[in-house]
């Protein structure tokens, strides 16, 4: 099964693209934001430890409903370094593992491509793990619009900051495999989806190779270690 990584800077558009993925083409979609919600409800394991290790530090860290106020919680670790690692030493492994789970589960049920929707994959790293990348790009101040319209209760020097404080679009189209430019309207950008998807379908022979175990873990393999070379050499260079 070809697992691809799809990044992309704030309101960049990588939801729609997930969404005509989805709707369109029929690919499951893994949303790593989602997930990242998920782990820290009622009852998962992180969130029991979030709650001991904040609840001293933060007196209005539950919400009503015993959720986590993470309004509350967010500016705390903003201006708290140590506790934003500690915060994200518990979530990560959730993160990663609930990932992982959900990417064997799409194996198993037969698909031959799943999505991992990932604003932060290089930056996690988990771009080792992808067959393929693809980033979506929009120009700035296209991204500055758009999320002005779809979070009106946002100030502009706010919205500007979020998307000033992200990895650039030039560090995006230097590491990912594709870029999808999103500077047009919907049919242009479902169009240049359509024509991806094409390119990056993986034949039938390839997706039942992979179901015979020799191959299948052959091929893994192979993607690990050719994204691990590449990464290495990024860090020669630098
Ligand atoms: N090509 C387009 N034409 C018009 N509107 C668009 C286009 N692409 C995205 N949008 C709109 O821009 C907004 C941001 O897009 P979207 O939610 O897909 O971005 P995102 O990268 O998933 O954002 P975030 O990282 O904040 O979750 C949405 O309101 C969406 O409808």
């Amino acid at each position: 099964m070809l697992v691809v990584g799809l990044t992309g800077g704030i309101a960049s558009g990588k939801s729609t693209v997930s969404r005509r993925l989805e709707e369109h083409h029929h690919i499951p979609i893994i949303d790593a934001d989602k997930i990242a919600r998920e782990v820290v409800e009622p009852g998962q394991a992180a969130y029991t430890k979030i709650v001991n290790y904040f609840q001293s530090k933060i007196p209005n860290l539950l919400l009503d409903d015993n959720h986590l106020n993470r309004a509350a919680l967010g500016k705390w670790v903003f201006s708290n370094s140590e506790d934003l690692q500690v915060l994200n030493q518990i979530t990560h492994p959730a993160v990663r593992y609930t990932i992982f789970k959900r990417v064997l589960f799409c194996y198993l049920r037969g698909y031959s491509m799943c999505v991992l929707d990932v604003p932060l994959l290089f930056e996690a790293g988990l771009d080792l793990f992808c067959g393929v990348t693809i980033a979506v790009l929009s120009e700035p101040s296209l991204q500055l619009e758009r999320l002005l319209a779809r979070n009106p209760q946002m100030s502009n020097g706010e919205a500007k900051s979020r998307i000033n404080s992200q990895t650039t679009n030039e560090e995006r189209i230097e590491k990912a495999d594709f870029v999808l430019t999103n500077n047009g309207g919907l049919p242009f950008l479902y169009r240049e989806i359509d024509e991806l998807v094409r390119r990056i379908q993986p034949t039938v022979l390839r997706t039942v190779l992979e179901y015979i175990p020799p191959f299948g873990a052959i091929s893994a393999a192979a993607i690990v270690l050719s994204r691990y070379e590449a990464f290495a050499q990024t860090q020669k260079m630098k």
